[in-house]
């Protein structure tokens, strides 16, 4: 998917909501553990409760992984359902992965190919020739690491070379790798008051912002300070939507949590002037 097509979904749904999909079998409802693949049924319920105001999914690999074999299974059918069921979905593979060239492209054919992910999450640290292999893919999404929304982030992101901060040097330095067309940065919800100075470096790329709910981050922080004229936003929220309940309304409250941030972006998006 492309930067236009993008935005023209915002626009469309009046919302730049991702739903994470980090399904954590031992949190699924019981009613749902007897059937054959609990957390693609569970996936599929919270899909269809959300998609109509959701422009991304976002499944945690982790999750999945750590469940071996059944766990990819549950990932592919995953994706498969989302990719007949909502073709407009933007599918962002969070794995947060990164290796020597060849090892990068042999994670990249993985996700971006054989499992047919629009985007992935990618840790900058180990330099070029571990992002670049990422950027091979025409209409595919290299979404860098730069300030997390983790309490972590204050051990390397904030160190000063020179007057830069490091997650700075990434914003700058990884822009000679690709653009505004192929790749988005992570700024963590619950470091909104950055969001202006992230902006001086980055104005038209696109941001996925985690940490609204269950870290606490405010929506509202978030588009003052790192909304641009094509929204510039993916905003995802996890745990706080799909395990708002965890009984057999699990599915009706997750869409009525995403429903409600859908409306407070609705809000934003018109006081910015984009719908
Ligand atoms: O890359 C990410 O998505 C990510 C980066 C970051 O800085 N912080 C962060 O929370 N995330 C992910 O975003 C999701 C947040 O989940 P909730 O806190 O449940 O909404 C998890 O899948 C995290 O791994």
């Amino acid at each position: 998917m492309n930067y236009t097509a993008l935005f023209e979904q915002i626009k469309k749904k009046k919302s730049f909501l991702c739903v994470g999909l980090d399904s954590d079998i031992a949190k699924i409802p019981a009613h749902l553990q007897q059937v054959a693949d609990p957390v693609f049924e569970f996936n599929k319920a919270v899909i269809d409760a959300t998609a109509g105001v959701t422009i991304a999914y976002k499944p945690n690999i982790a999750f999945y992984e750590s469940r071996g074999v059944e766990g990819w299974q549950s990932l592919e059918k995953t994706v498969t359902y989302i990719r007949q069921q909502y073709p407009e979905i933007f599918l962002i593979a969070d794995a947060k992965r990164g290796d020597i060239g060849n090892t990068s492209q042999m994670y990249a054919k993985a996700f971006l190919e054989t499992l047919n992910f629009d985007a992935i999450t990618v840790a900058p640290y180990m330099g070029e020739d571990s992002v670049t292999p990422f950027l091979q893919y025409p209409e595919k999404w290299v979404i860098l690491l730069a300030l997390t929304s983790n309490k972590g982030a204050f051990d390397f992101q904030f160190r000063e070379d020179k007057g830069v901060k490091l997650y700075e040097a990434v914003l700058r330095k990884s822009q000679e790798w690709g653009d505004k067309q192929n790749m988005m940065y992570v700024v963590g919800a619950t470091k909104a008051e950055m969001l202006g100075g992230i902006r001086d470096i980055v104005p038209d790329h696109f941001l996925l912002v985690p940490g609204v709910g269950a870290q606490g981050g405010s929506l509202q922080e978030v588009a003052k300070y790192g909304m641009n004229s094509h929204c510039g936003l993916i905003v995802n929220s996890s745990r706080g939507i799909i395990f708002a309940d965890k009984t057999e309304q699990f599915a009706v409250r997750a869409g009525e949590e995403a429903r409600k941030l859908q409306g407070e972006m609705e809000i934003l998006l018109k006081e910015k002037g984009i719908l």
